[in-house]
């Protein structure tokens, strides 16, 4: 099977069987657009996303935070579907659409439990299910999709399985398929997406649910992924992350590859039922993401005795003497719950209050760099809340810190699509900054500076998204907004280019 830049084959990863996988037709270069599939076989959105996104395009008309979000139309919003009064639309075209792709068939049958909140999987089961009953998946691509492993012994064994049936059952019975599917094939397809299923995410990658297209949920998963995808509404792309060689296996990574080792490893375990062998695995906690746990040399008394501490906490009885290895595990889980703590805390100025305490532990421990995890993930969740309570100049210098640290190590490829959107957040927030006349630091013009940054993506962007994209032609037109604006106000290149340098020296003190 050849389509676009891949083709299809049995993959072997690390010495194991891997099932299906993608390889490369011919050499790729980086930022090279591989696949385009228009619209994934399903989409699911998030119960709070049913809310304020649009059930077919996709478009999230809330939280577009200063400017971020700039591809989104301005007041646009979303209305109800009167029948099943839980899909939401932006258009009557948008409604229109989905009503022929299949919703004709389930409004009504959805009705009934209008007031219940129904999870995201069972509702893009009950799709999947009414529209192959109604004819409307072609043999082709249902194939394919019952090709991908259900995981279903591995359910019954890690003692999920009764939950999944218990969710097949209502499945079946809300989307009135039972003449069709028998409970046994229900189960499989709804474990099926449990353990297949992909982000929907925006263009600028804020998670809205869940999808499964039956042929992009073949691509296998590697830390050390060769390629990505973006959307657009419900536009998938998969690019080239860096230069591949024709018959590479192409891998996008399932989790966050920033990760140490042992929380990458346990994460794929739990969700997709396979220890990774991948090339960054293969190495261990020799890679750059456990660096830090090398730093037994570094663990002084204080650590020591913390970690001695929290080891006694976690223990009824003493166990002897831990190790070095036990206590920098200990240190480090400490400040990943630290981290999980604060993504629930729903009070911004609470979870500020405990990502501080993280930061400052990490920092003070001598033991993490700024672009070892769990430290770039408390400052992207610190920006967040900062941003939150209005604390602008705050979350700039955060900012600016993630700039000059994390980022290049975490994202080192100019065009990589985390770095360009976060780059983008930064520079509309230099933007804003510029707007307020705020005086960030002496000498700071936060409109050169946002104007540099812009002046970045609007290059990246064409690679990480493609020109296409809705981004990318959002950053296309505040660029040519800017570029005109800081012409006329230097008057000369010459004059710009010097007054750039001074900002480029004055952004990386910043981040210091
Ligand atoms: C989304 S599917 C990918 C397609 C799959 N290979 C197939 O043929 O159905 C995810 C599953 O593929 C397998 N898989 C993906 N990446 C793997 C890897 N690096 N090593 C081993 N198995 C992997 C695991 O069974 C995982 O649950």
């Amino acid at each position: 099977m050849s389509q676009d830049g891949y083709y299809i084959r049995d993959s072997t990863i690390g010495g194991q069987a891997a099932g299906k996988g993608f390889f490369s037709n011919r050499d790729l270069t980086g930022g090279e657009p591989i696949a385009i599939i228009q619209r994934p076989l399903m989409a699911s959105l998030e119960s709070e996303r049913l809310k304020d996104t649009c059930a077919n395009c996709y478009v999230w008309t809330e939280g577009s935070a200063i400017g971020s979000r700039l591809y989104v139309k301005r007041g646009i919003t979303v209305q109800m579907c009167a029948g099943c009064k839980r899909f939401r639309y932006c258009s009557k075209a948008c409604q229109k659409e989905a009503w022929n792709r299949g919703h004709k068939h389930e409004c009504k049958n959805l009705k009934p439990v209008a007031d219940k909140e129904l999870p995201k999987a069972v509702l893009g089961c009950m799709e999947i299910l009414v529209r192959r009953k109604q004819g409307l998946i072609d043999d082709q691509t249902w194939q394919l999709l019952c090709h991908l492993d259900s995981h279903i012994d591995d359910f019954k064994a890690n003692g999920n399985y009764d939950g999944i049936e218990l969710m097949a059952m209502g499945t079946s019975q809300f989307s009135a398929t039972q003449d069709t599917f028998n409970k046994d094939f229900v189960a499989q397809m709804y474990a099926r997406i449990l353990s297949n299923s992909m982000t929907l995410v925006t263009p600028t990658f804020e998670p809205l649910g869940i999808l499964i297209d039956a042929l992009l949920c073949h691509i296998n998963h590697s830390c050390h992924p060769n390629t990505y995808i973006v959307m657009d509404g419900p536009q998938m792309q998969l690019r080239a992350l860096r230069d591949i060689k024709k018959d590479e296996e192409l891998f996008i990574s399932y989790v966050d590859p920033t990760m140490p080792y042992l929380r990458r490893q346990s994460e794929l375990e739990q969700r997709w039922f396979f220890a990774c062998k991948c090339s960054k695995c293969q190495q261990g906690i020799a890679s750059q993401e456990d660096d830090w746990a090398r730093k037994l040399a570094s663990l002084t008394t204080h650590n020591r005795e913390l970690a001695n501490e929290e080891i006694k906490r976690a223990q009824d009885h003493s166990v002897g003497e831990p190790s070095d290895e036990q206590r920098l595990a200990t240190l480090q889980e400490k400040t990943f719950n630290s981290y999980e703590e604060a993504q629930q805390q729903s009070d911004p100025a609470e979870a500020i209050r405990t990502i501080e305490g993280a930061i400052a532990f990490c920092t003070e421990s001598n033991l993490w760099l700024a672009h070892h995890q769990p430290l770039p993930a408390l400052r992207d969740e610190l920006i967040v809340n900062m941003l939150a309570v209005g604390n602008y100049e705050g979350a700039w210098f955060e900012c600016a810190k993630r700039h000059r640290h994390a980022m290049p190590k975490l994202y080192p490829q100019i065009h990589h699509p985390i770095r360009v959107v976060q780059t983008w957040r930064m520079a509309m927030l230099a933007q804003y900054l510029a707007s307020t006349g705020t005086e960030v630091a002496v000498g700071a013009d936060m409109a050169l500076i946002a104007a540099m940054l812009i002046n970045t993506i609007s290059v990246t962007s064409r690679m990480s998204h493609g020109p296409d994209n809705a981004f990318t032609k959002s950053v296309q037109l505040k660029f040519s907004e800017v570029e005109g604006e800081l012409l006329g106000r230097f008057g000369s290149e010459d004059a710009m280019n010097a007054a750039i340098q001074r900002q480029v020296k004055l952004l990386s003190e910043m981040g210091k």
